[in-house]
């Protein structure tokens, strides 16, 4: 998997606040980045600039591969049953693994639910179905974790593991860690004034 990702003096202003500054980092295939600090302290904003869905104050972001998301709004259609939902990204994705994936993720019971109708670690792993079938060689997972019974969380862990071994880079922002090889960890305050 040809995978890139680094980023070069880069600093993060919200409204009137810089939240951090002098920021570089390099990955290269394999990589598992843990970005820790605070509530608040720019672990989200910096994933979206890594994304490139946010405009860094400062500095510049090189990437190598498709980037694959996810955050706590799940692109996935709320009114369509799951199945449904799922099946829309296949088709634009490619991927002809969808049922393979709902097994892994334990979803194929949920297919016919509406996806407002999930709940928080259901929908968590509707998401990660969704990453998944997008063979994004980049995964950026803003709290990968949060909401998911014990069992999710090791699957999580398994996935990235995987992700990892096949040559793919992680950058994951997290209150907890996860146990994974390669799991190296980055903390934000250095880079906070
Ligand atoms: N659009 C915005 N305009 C102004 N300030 C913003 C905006 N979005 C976020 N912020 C502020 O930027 C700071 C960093 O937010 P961010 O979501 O990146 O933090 P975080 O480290 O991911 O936090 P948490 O651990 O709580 O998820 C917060 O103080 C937040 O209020």
């Amino acid at each position: 998997m040809q995978a890139r990702l680094a980023a070069s003096d880069l600093a993060c202003r919200r409204g009137d606040r810089v939240l951090f500054r002098g920021l570089s980092l390099a990955l290269g295939p394999g990589d598992v980045l843990h970005i820790e600090g605070a509530n608040g302290i720019g672990k989200t904003s910096l994933l979206r600039i890594l994304a490139g869905l946010l405009a860094p104050y400062a500095g510049s972001v090189e990437r190598e591969g498709a980037i694959g998301l996810v955050d706590e709004r799940p692109a996935l259609d709320p009114d369509l049953p799951l199945g449904k939902a799922l099946g829309f990204w296949s088709r634009i994705d490619g991927s002809s693994e969808a049922a393979a994936i709902a097994e892994r993720l334990a979803l194929t019971d949920l297919l016919d639910v509406p996806v407002r109708y999930l709940s928080t670690g259901q929908r968590k792993r509707a998401a990660l179905a969704r990453l998944m079938g997008q063979d994004a060689p980049i995964w950026l997972l803003d709290e990968p974790l949060s909401g998911l019974d014990e069992v999710s969380r090791g699957l999580v862990a398994e996935l990235v593991s995987e992700h990892s071994a096949a040559g793919g880079i992680a950058v994951i922002a997290s209150h907890q860690p996860l146990v994974v090889e390669r799991f190296e960890a980055f903390a934000l305050a250095e880079y906070v004034l």
